[in-house]
């Protein structure tokens, strides 16, 4: 039997790794063994210990980079490495500015095809944000394909964050949605919870083992790299520009050196400042005058803090279309 692929897509900060996180619960309910990919902008890898945190699971990571822009070989070999642990099911959680039909072409490739099959594509929406993003005038042209590509290849689409809005906006939302794809199913959630039965229906276990796989993988090295670039080239030759994924943002990752200059008042000042060019911003910071770490999410137009227990090094990243890096290093240097 094939094992199913669970592909979780949406733009930046729209509820995908919470979503994960409630999917991975209800598996783990039903004594399934699941294998994760996950794949971020940018070299800190904030889901991933998000997902440690909550969980402790089977994870490949794809770093620095978006799966299906520059990283096609890697996740053939990442996906090719999670069914050496034999899971149930496969999940994975692509960057907020992927095209999952890309991925939806990788698990195709021999070597995969007869070992894993797509169940569904899921594609998660900030309900407060999508129209503005999907508003040529308000976005950039490229982004808004992606984003339409990711609602137009959706199986179900979660109109998350609905907390944020009124009903008449939901309704806009859903007329949106509806123009782009009349077949996916429509749910509408508050931190992504939904009700996982359709999606996990027919999923069964395969083998007897009930243990928990927990893996940690590689890093990707030059050699992988280079080899990486070299089919993407071919990859785009051959494929048409508005199937592409977007490939002009950035991610830039801030250290924080000193932690006794750090609020979160600075902060917010400093992402309000670059809130223009800025899609998504993320990380782990000790805050001096409280005395604890927090983790910032910053998303759409709001910040939001979290307590967390991470005990790593301190870091900020920002995730943009066209950052002027040398001006944000230097405004950052002086908050
Ligand atoms: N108010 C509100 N906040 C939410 C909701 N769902 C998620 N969030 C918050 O939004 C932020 C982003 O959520 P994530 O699940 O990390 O979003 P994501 O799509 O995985 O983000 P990227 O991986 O960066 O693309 C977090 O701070 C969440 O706690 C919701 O329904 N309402």
């Amino acid at each position: 039997m094939r094992i199913p692929v669970i592909v979780i897509s949406g733009f930046l900060g729209s509820g995908k790794t919470t979503y994960l996180l409630h999917l991975l619960k209800e598996i783990r309910s039903r004594y399934l063994q699941p294998g994760i990919l996950m794949n971020e902008l940018g070299k800190s890898d904030v889901d991933g210990i998000i997902l440690d945190e909550h969980s402790g699971e089977t994870m490949e990571k794809l770093l620095d980079g978006c799966v299906c822009c520059s990283k096609k070989s890697e996740l053939i070999s990442s996906l090719t490495t999670l069914l050496k642990s034999k899971p149930d099911v496969i999940l994975i959680e692509l960057t907020g500015v992927a095209n999952p039909e890309e991925i939806a072409d990788a698990i195709t490739e021999p070597g995969l095809i007869q070992h894993m099959s797509l169940k569904q594509i899921v594609t998660v929406l900030d309900a407060e944000n999508v129209l503005d993003y999907n508003s040529v005038f308000s976005s950039d042209k490229q982004l808004v394909q992606t984003l339409r590509r990711q609602i137009e290849v959706a199986d179900q689409i979660i109109v998350n964050k609905t907390d944020l809005v009124k009903e008449s906006h939901l309704r806009k939302v859903k007329n949106m949605i509806m123009k782009h794809n009349e077949n996916a199913l429509i749910t509408f959630a508050t931190h992504s919870r939904v009700d996982h039965t359709s999606i996990l229906s027919g999923i069964v276990k395969s083998t007897g083992e009930q243990k928990v796989n927990i893996q940690r993988f590689r890093m990707i090295n030059p050699a992988s790299l280079s080899q990486a670039k070299s089919t993407v080239s071919r990859v785009n030759d051959s494929h048409a520009e508005e199937y592409r994924s977007f490939a002009r943002v950035q991610s830039l990752t801030l250290p924080i050196e000193s932690r006794t200059a750090v609020t979160q008042e600075n902060i917010e000042r400093f992402l309000q400042r670059w809130k223009d060019k800025l899609l998504r911003a993320k990380g782990y910071m000790y805050l001096s005058n409280q005395n604890k770490t927090l983790l910032m999410q910053h998303a759409g137009k709001r910040t939001y803090w979290e307590e967390t227990s991470y005990l790593g090094d301190a870091y900020i990243v920002i995730i943009g279309i066209e950052l002027d890096i040398d001006r944000i290093l230097s405004d950052w240097k002086s908050i």
